[in-house]
């Protein structure tokens, strides 16, 4: 169910998943109507955030992932700590004192991978729902065996070495991985209740009122502020969007899919930026990196941003079937914004009242601040989480003093 197309230029491969946004969008081309509102210097300043038209670059050869060769298995202790095991895939039975789950244990709770506990499909293959020996209910995620399975190894790889790093209560946690002759899992924490796209479109039957949605804004803000700034190296996202945020039976926020997640550079050396062939997924990329192939950390910010907006307005960010001027839907955030009409943009499904249309419009104000054009303008995430800290503090007083 991902709300948009994944980018990923890699071995020249095409996309990954389905589009809700269109069917008929050739090469992720998209061509947002320059603004007509010329005295709005606001609106000008920021449509420049907008890429009229792109073609993929050419890909950057991508690390490959050969079974031959060695791999990192990783697992967590029970203290929580990361194990690593640098060995032949291969030895697997040399090795199967450090690792907690084995192919024939996986094999017999999916009852040889069953359509039935099919809970998923991304552009990395198909994630599973199982209930190990043990009683615990994890999440299977399995590479799809594509003809490019270089970039697909290598998204594995880098999925696997970047979850085994973090331990955030709002990361999905890592288990541990297996490979299995041309058999590629990943064992995850099974987050219950769904995306966050699926409840901003009612599949689950509950409309997220405001102050859930503050929550799992705050989560999210936490999670990117951890990875950008409490891991060792710095990690970048590289694919925030609402259909990989997960929730939780108590509807709190957990990041998912780290397959892109990329080393942040290191501030050290005096690096600025990390060169890399730009993945992402349309609507969600910062036009920056777009341009200049240098990822930082304010790419996640960029893509928080435009999350943000579709949390309040519970629109997708682009929606191809509206009239020109609303299928962007940061620029037509944008444009009501500045126009003072915020309060039409706010998610048809929630209340309008003082504390909802208060809310609204401070978090409009900071994610338009994480939607600069360019990086030096934008908040860093850990500003972006105080910031929602005390909207959300405020939002929750309002309430009570209004009841
Ligand atoms: N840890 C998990 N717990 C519960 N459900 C999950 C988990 N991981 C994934 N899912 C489900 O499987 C679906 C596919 O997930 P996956 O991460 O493979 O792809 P995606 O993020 O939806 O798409 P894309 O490949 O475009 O990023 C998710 O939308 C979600 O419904």
């Amino acid at each position: 169910m991902p709300s948009g197309r994944r980018h990923s230029y890699g071995g020249g491969s095409s996309p990954g998943t389905a589009s809700s946004y269109s069917t008929s969008t050739p090469k992720y081309r998209f061509s947002p109507a320059a603004t007509t509102d010329k005295s709005n210097s606001f609106v000008r300043w920021i449509s420049g955030i907008f890429i009229s038209c792109f073609t993929p670059p050419d890909a950057v050869s991508s690390k490959a992932f050969d079974d031959s060769e060695h791999s990192v298995r990783s697992r967590r202790s029970s203290t929580g700590s990361v194990q690593r095991h640098y060995g032949n895939n291969n030895a697997k039975e040399t090795e199967n004192q450090n690792q907690r789950f084995t192919f024939d244990e996986i094999n017999e709770a999916t009852k040889n991978f069953s359509p039935s506990f099919r809970i998923g499909q991304g552009g990395f293959g198909t994630v599973y729902k199982a209930k190990l020996r043990d009683g615990s209910t994890v999440a299977i995620k399995r590479a799809k065996k594509s003809l490019h399975d270089e970039r697909q190894g290598a998204e594995f790889m880098s999925e696997i070495q970047t979850l085994s790093q973090v331990t955030h209560l709002s990361l999905v946690r890592y288990y541990g991985y297996l490979v299995h002759n041309d058999e590629k899992l990943l064992i995850v924490e099974y987050v219950p209740n769904g995306t966050l796209r699926d409840h901003l479109d009612c599949k689950e039957g509950k409309i997220l009122d405001m102050a859930t949605r503050l929550d799992i804004a705050t989560d999210i803000a936490h999670a990117i502020t951890y990875l950008h700034m409490y891991t060792q190296p710095p990690l970048i996202h590289r694919d925030i969007k609402s259909s990989n945020i997960l929730l939780t039976e108590n509807f709190r926020a957990k990041v998912a899919d780290f397959g892109f997640a990329r080393l942040a550079p290191d501030s050290e050396s005096g690096a600025t930026h990390v060169s890399t062939q730009v993945k992402g997924t349309a609507g969600y990329l910062d036009p920056e990196y777009l341009t200049t192939y240098q990822l930082t950390d304010k790419s996640d910010v960029y893509s928080f941003g435009v999350l943000l907006v579709e949390l309040l307005t519970g629109r997708r960010p682009i929606e191809l079937h509206r009239e020109q001027k609303e299928r962007i839907t940061i620029r037509w955030g944008i444009k009501k914004f500045t126009s003072g009409d915020t309060i039409s943009v706010l998610d048809p499904k929630l209340q309008r009242s003082p504390a909802n249309n208060l809310a609204l419009e401070k978090v409009l104000e900071m994610a338009f601040q994480c939607l600069a054009p360019t990086r030096g303008s934008r908040p860093t995430m850990k500003k972006c989480s105080e910031i929602l800290w005390g909207i959300r503090k405020d939002y929750r007083e309002l309430l009570h003093t209004s009841l």
